[in-house]
């Protein structure tokens, strides 16, 4: 559903590539490779060549705001702009709810954003980029920060995604991740995508 075509910034592309609903892409390879310019073209947040398409809709055809509802891009480090917590969310939903489940507690929703540990900002970016009308997310090393635990608990989370028909694009430099994750993985190097061995 998700079809990149001629997806082309700086040493990067062009990529053609089409992911289906509740596949989860891995994509891995050195640092510098431009994995994040991948991800950032396919959020369309940078000027690039090509084009992508959600069930055949073209991105350059719609908003941004539109394009931004269903794809939602999950950088290396989060933004964060407002004092407390809840005021990133959008009102009127219980995203406390999900809390629990990324080991944090209810209260967190009102805590303020400059007590917030980085592996605490992480989880609650996650929580921010999932939610109705997400079709796809782009995900930068998204467990870089955490222990083993809570790497757990954001894998469930990012499987139930999966499972509810959600496609994943994973930026990950653990293999481990990759094998528990991926059911297709690609390797990012010298701008091209290529079909890494143990892929599921
Ligand atoms: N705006 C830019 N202008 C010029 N070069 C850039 C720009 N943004 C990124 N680059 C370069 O493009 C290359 C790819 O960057 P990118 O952040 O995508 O790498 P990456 O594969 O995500 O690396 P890492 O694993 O270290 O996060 C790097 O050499 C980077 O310096």
């Amino acid at each position: 559903m998700l079809e990149l075509r001629g997806l082309a910034r700086l040493n990067v592309g062009p990529i053609d590539l089409v992911v289906g609903a509740g596949e989860c892409l891995a994509i891995t390879g050195p640092s510098g490779a431009g994995k994040s310019l991948l991800l950032r073209m396919v959020a369309d947040l940078d000027p690039h060549d090509g084009d992508c398409l959600l069930d055949g809709r073209s991105c350059a055809g719609m908003p941004a705001t539109a394009w931004r509802a269903q794809v939602r891009y999950l950088p290396a480090e989060s933004g964060w702009w407002r004092e407390t917590v809840a005021e990133h969310f959008p009102s009127g939903t219980d995203f406390a709810a999900g809390l629990p489940a990324l080991g944090l507690p209810a209260e967190a929703a009102r805590w303020p954003v400059a007590r917030l540990s980085t592996g605490e900002r992480q989880r609650l970016a996650l929580l921010r980029a999932i939610g109705p009308g997400v079709r796809v997310l782009l995900l930068d090393e998204p467990t870089s920060g955490l222990d083993a635990g809570n790497v757990a608990a954001v894998e469930s989370l990012l499987a139930a995604q999966c499972a509810a028909g959600v496609a994943l694009l994973l930026v990950t430099h653990d293999e481990a991740q990759a094998a528990r994750l991926a059911t297709r993985r690609l390797r990012l190097a010298g701008g091209r995508l290529a079909t890494t061995e143990g892929a599921a």
